[in-house]
C-alpha cells in the first residue's frame, strides 16, 4: 500500500446518522482505522465538538454543516454526504475552505421511484383511509374514489434521475406520463414536457415532486399550486420538506380539494429516531406519511456506504476529486514513484504562475502537473521528484503563497 501525508491509521473518521456497514468495511479494508461510528446525527456544540478534529466525515440528510460548524473544524479535508441531497452543507462554506464533498448521485434513485410508483398506486385506491378505518375496527368496502393507474396522468416536477426512472416504471404500469423541469430534458419513452408548472398541474391526476432543495424550490408548491391541482388529485413528496408548503397542503386535504398525498420529507423532521415528530399533516386519515425513507432500502445503503467511502479514500489517498459536487473535479493517474502535492486555492489571476514561481527556484523536478478551477476555487496537483523531507520543504513554501486554502503532500 503506498504511504500517505502521514499514516492512515491517523486520519480520523467521523461517520454520524447509522451509516451502513459497508462504509466502515470499506474504510477499514483501505487501512483506515481511526473511525468514530455514531447511530444518530449531531447538533449544535456537540457536533462542534466532534468535528473539530476530524479529518474527515460522513453524513446522510440530517447533519447541517454550515460556516459555523465548518469554522469548528480545524483539521477537516472532505466530506461524504452518504445520500443523493447535499442541501444540508453550506457548500460554498466548504468550497472557500478548500474542502470538497461527496455524494451518491444514483445510489438510491431506485429505492425512491419504487416507493413513489408504489405509493401512486395506494393513493389512487383510497388505501390510507381504508386502512386507517380497518385499525379502528371499521370497514370501509367500497369502489368510489378507487380507481386503477392505468391511463391515468402522472405529473412529475423535475424530471431528473429519480423523476425520469419514476416515469419509466409508471409507463410500465400503463400511466400517462408528462413532466416539467427547468433544463431541457431528453424525454424516456412516451413522456411528454408539459408547458409550464402550471400546464402540468392542472393536467395531472397525481402530481411527484423531485427537485432537489434550492432558492427556487423552496415552497415552490404553495397555496395557489395546489388549488391549480384539479379537484381530487393526489400529490407525492419525497424530494424535500422544503418544496412544499405544508399547511395549505393540510387544507386541501381537510377540505377534499386534494384526495390524497403521500409525503416523504417534511419541513421539520425529528433528528433521530425516537425524538417526537410533529406536522400539520398528522391524524389526517387520506395522508400517507412517512419518515424519510425514499432511500432507506438495504440496496441503496450498502450500495451508497461503499461508494462514498471509495470517493473519501481515493482523494485521501491519491487527490481524485472525480464526482465532488463543489469541487474542481481532477482524475489523477497513480504517483508511484513521484511525491504528489496537491495546492489548493483562490480562484484568481497569477496564482499558477506563483505556484510554478516557487519551483523554478529550487532544484526539484516535476514529473507532472494538473490544474482544474471551478467557482473561486482552483486545485493544482503537482507530481515531483523529490525525498520526504525535500518534497514537504516545498510544501512549506506554497503553503505560504497568498490564496493559498489548502496543501497536502501525498508520499
Ligand atoms: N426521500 C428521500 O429519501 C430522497 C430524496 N431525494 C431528493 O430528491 C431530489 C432529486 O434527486 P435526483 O433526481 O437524483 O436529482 P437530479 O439532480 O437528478 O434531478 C433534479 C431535477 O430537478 C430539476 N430542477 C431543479 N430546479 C428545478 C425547478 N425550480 N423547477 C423544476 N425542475 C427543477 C433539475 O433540472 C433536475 O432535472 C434530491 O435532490 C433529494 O433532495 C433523493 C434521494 C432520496
Ligand atoms: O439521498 C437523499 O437525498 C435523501 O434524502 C436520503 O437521505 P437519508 O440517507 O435517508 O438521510
Amino acid at each position: 500500500m503506498p504511504a500517505t501525508s502521514f499514516p492512515r491509521e491517523d486520519i480520523k473518521i467521523l461517520l454520524l446518522e447509522g451509516l451502513a456497514d459497508s462504509a466502515v468495511r470499506t474504510l477499514k479494508n483501505a487501512g483506515y482505522t481511526q473511525i468514530d461510528y455514531r447511530d444518530g446525527s449531531l447538533t449544535g456544540d456537540d457536533l462542534k465538538q466532534a468535528i473539530a478534529d476530524a479529518h474527515i466525515i460522513g453524513i446522510r440528510s440530517r447533519t447541517q454543516l454550515t460556516q459555523e460548524v465548518f469554522d469548528h473544524a480545524r483539521r477537516l479535508m472532505a466530506v461524504g454526504c452518504f445520500c443523493i441531497g447535499t442541501n444540508q452543507v453550506d457548500l460554498e462554506a466548504a468550497e472557500k475552505k478548500g474542502i470538497p464533498v461527496f455524494n451518491a448521485p444514483y445510489s438510491n434513485t431506485r429505492s425512491v421511484a419504487e416507493l413513489v410508483l408504489a405509493e401512486a398506486i395506494m393513493l389512487m385506491r383510497g388505501i390510507p383511509a381504508k386502512n386507517m378505518a380497518c385499525h379502528r375496527g371499521g370497514w370501509m368496502k367500497s369502489a368510489a374514489g378507487s380507481y386503477e393507474v392505468r391511463g391515468k396522468v402522472l405529473g412529475i416536477v423535475g424530471y431528473g434521475h429519480i423523476g425520469t426512472q419514476v416515469g419509466v416504471l409508471a409507463e410500465a404500469l400503463g400511466m400517462q406520463v408528462i413532466f416539467h423541469d427547468v433544463e431541457p430534458k431528453l424525454a424516456l419513452g412516451n413522456a411528454q414536457p408539459a408547458s409550464t408548472l402550471d400546464d402540468l398541474l392542472a393536467q395531472s391526476d397525481v402530481v411527484t415532486l423531485h427537485v432537489p432543495d434550492t432558492p427556487a424550490t423552496r415552497r415552490m408548491i404553495g397555496v395557489t399550486e395546489i388549488r391549480a391541482m384539479r379537484r381530487g388529485a393526489m400529490l407525492i413528496n419525497a424530494s424535500r420538506g422544503t418544496v412544499v408548503d405544508i399547511e395549505p397542503l393540510a387544507e386541501a386535504l381537510k377540505d377534499g380539494h386534494l384526495a390524497g398525498a403521500a409525503v416523504d420529507v417534511f419541513p421539520k423532521e425529528p433528528k433521530a429516531n425516537g425524538e417526537a415528530f410533529e406536522s400539520p399533516l398528522v391524524g389526517l386519515d387520506n395522508a400517507l406519511l412517512t419518515p424519510h425513507i425514499g432511500g432507506s432500502t438495504q440496496e441503496a445503503q450498502v450500495n451508497i456506504g461503499g461508494e462514498v467511502a471509495s470517493k473519501l479514500i481515493r482523494y485521501s489517498d491519491n487527490g481524485s476529486t472525480l464526482s465532488a459536487v463543489n469541487f474542481p473535479e481532477v482524475q489523477l493517474p497513480e504517483h508511484a514513484g513521484s511525491r504528489r502535492l496537491l495546492h489548493i486555492h483562490e480562484n484568481r489571476p497569477g496564482m499558477l504562475s506563483a505556484v510554478n514561481e516557487v519551483f523554478s527556484g529550487s532544484r526539484v523536478n516535476i514529473d507532472a502537473q494538473f490544474l482544474q478551477t471551478r467557482g473561486s476555487i482552483g486545485y493544482v496537483v503537482i507530481d515531483i521528484d523529490a525525498d520526504a523531507q525535500g518534497a514537504n520543504a516545498m510544501r512549506q513554501q506554497l503553503a505560504a503563497l497568498p490564496g493559498t486554502l489548502k496543501t497536502r503532500l501525498l508520499y
